[in-house]
């Protein structure tokens, strides 16, 4: 049921102009200069950022529309066959094409922006890391130790903010994978720097003294400066050439002219993005859904409670693989990812005129595209009642990856790399959470721009089981 045929985009520049404009897809351009911006913000700050796109698709009747997004005529599609064409899409078709001030941050070699010859070396050398036996263990003991680190502090009756404690323990297992930092105080200064850094993303483009995309990048900057350190005394000493402990030691050990000290810094501060974002918000969401489906968290509790007494029973300590073997739990994670949408789509432009739906549709060398995976995530059509937070609905489906309809990680060639780590991260948080506290959540609501989180933090009042 998941298997992904490769459609490819066919050129059509042979196109005269008018018939270019009778193939746009159906929709308005908004307002002069602003579009209909204003309308797709004013709803992406509500519970119901897909209303956007909703009442576009009942008014034109099709998944796919043309508007005008921030700055530019941009195609928004909700349907799956075109989404995957266009992750799928090779570099003469589509590159990655975001905000203004989210593209001077992230900087121009940045994994997230490049494409080509150095997009598929940084991609292959990451991914395989992160594939390779050692790391994982590595990786599996570290995020134990942290969460166990800070679930030791917690006091009956107290309150806890999962999201912040989330955060705190996703972004030490990044920095120690990507540049081998542990807790203290070093790491408490970069996280400084790192939170004025990601501060900036969805910011005005205005880069004068004192605007907030100024100090982002002031701040970015300071970060590169002392990650270049690290790279350039690691070149010193040869050690990487013996063992790579981390994704530093991966890149520095390719040898490749490519990969200089600047492009190895700026891509490792990008690379914890997912340790402050994507990673802490999975977590809390699953954290919420869960205390909102007192079925599902008794099935994921007794799972978990199982495993861990096997681990006791046979007195040794649970690996990689027995996490990402929990499978009521991964479907857990799974929709969440669904429901959640913690990255909500992704934006390429066309770099030449692209037909889809077999010519139906064209997509105009210039524009951009909007995938939105969220409203695919919620289409009736694929999930039946797709407001309903229900981890049944993966039983029996292979769906680490993904498939056409469940995209939380992308696709192709730019196919999330860290898509494991991420289970594998939520997947340990959930076991310890599970296995040693009961709580109670209080009433919290998610904020979906300009990044998905919760309002109050998710806030739960925890107890320890007994013994
Ligand atoms: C819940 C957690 C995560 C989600 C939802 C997520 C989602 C995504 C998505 C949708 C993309 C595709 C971007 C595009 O096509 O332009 C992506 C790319 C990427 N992700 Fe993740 N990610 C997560 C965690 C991680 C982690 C833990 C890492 C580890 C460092 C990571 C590293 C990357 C990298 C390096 C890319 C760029 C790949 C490339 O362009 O070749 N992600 N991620």
């Amino acid at each position: 049921a998941f298997f992904i045929k490769k459609i490819e985009p066919s050129s059509s520049s042979s196109s005269s102009p008018m018939s270019k404009l009778l193939l746009l897809p159906p929709g308005t351009m908004g307002w002069p200069f602003v579009g209909e911006t204003l309308e797709f913000i004013s709803h992406a700050y509500t519970s119901c950022p897909e209303a956007f796109v909703e009442k576009r698709r009942m008014l034109y009747g099709t998944k796919v529309f043309k508007t005008h997004l921030f700055g530019s005529p941009t195609i928004v599609s909700t349907d799956s066959e075109i989404n995957r064409m266009i992750l799928q899409g090779d570099t003469a078709s589509f590159v990655p094409s975001y905000p203004r001030s989210l593209m001077e941050l992230m900087g121009e070699s940045s994994i997230l922006l490049i494409t080509g010859g150095l997009q598929r070396k940084l991609h292959g050398l990451i991914a395989g890391f992160f594939k390779s036996p050692v790391l994982k263990s590595q990786i599996t003991a570290d995020m134990r130790r942290y969460v166990e680190d800070s679930m030791s502090s917690w006091e009956d009756g107290q309150t806890i903010y999962i999201q912040d404690e989330a955060k705190q323990i996703a972004f030490q297992v990044l920095v120690k994978v990507l540049i081998s930092m542990e807790p203290g105080k070093e790491l408490q200064i970069l996280k400084l720097q790192f939170t004025e850094f990601i501060a900036g993303l969805m910011s005005l483009p205005l880069k004068i003294p004192g605007s907030r995309l100024y100090r982002s990048l002031q701040a970015k900057k300071k970060m590169v400066d002392l990650v270049k350190d690290i790279v350039r005394r690691r070149r010193r000493s040869g050690s990487a050439e013996e063992y790579c402990n981390d994704v530093i030691d991966v890149l520095i050990n390719d040898g490749s002219d490519e990969l200089t000290d600047h492009l190895i810094a700026e891509n490792m501060i990008d690379l914890m993005i997912p340790g402050e974002d994507s990673v802490p918000i999975l977590i809390t969401l699953a954290v919420k859904y869960l205390s909102d489906c007192p079925p599902a968290l008794r099935q994921t509790e007794e799972e978990n409670t199982q495993l861990k007494l096997i681990s006791e029973t046979k007195g040794r300590l649970l690996e990689w693989d027995d996490y990402m073997s929990l499978s009521f739990t991964q479907n857990v994670i799974s929709e969440s990812l669904r429901m959640g949408n913690v990255i909500a789509g992704i934006m390429r432009k066309a770099m030449r005129d692209v037909e889809v739906k077999g010519g139906k549709f064209m997509i105009p060398k210039g524009w951009c595209v909007l995938t939105y995976f969220r409203s695919v995530h919620l289409d009736a059509d694929f999930y039946d009642q797709p407001f309903k937070f229900n981890p049944w609905r993966w039983q029996n489906k292979e769906t680490p990856g993904g498939s056409n309809f469940f995209t939380p990680f992308g696709g192709g060639q730019k196919l999330c790399p860290g898509l494991d780590l991420a289970r594998l991260e939520a997947s340990i948080f959930l076991h310890h959470l599970l296995t040693t506290f009961r709580w109670v959540a209080e009433d919290d609501g998610v904020v979906n721009f300009p990044t998905v989180r919760m309002k109050k933090g998710m806030p739960i009042k925890v107890n320890r089981k007994g013994v």
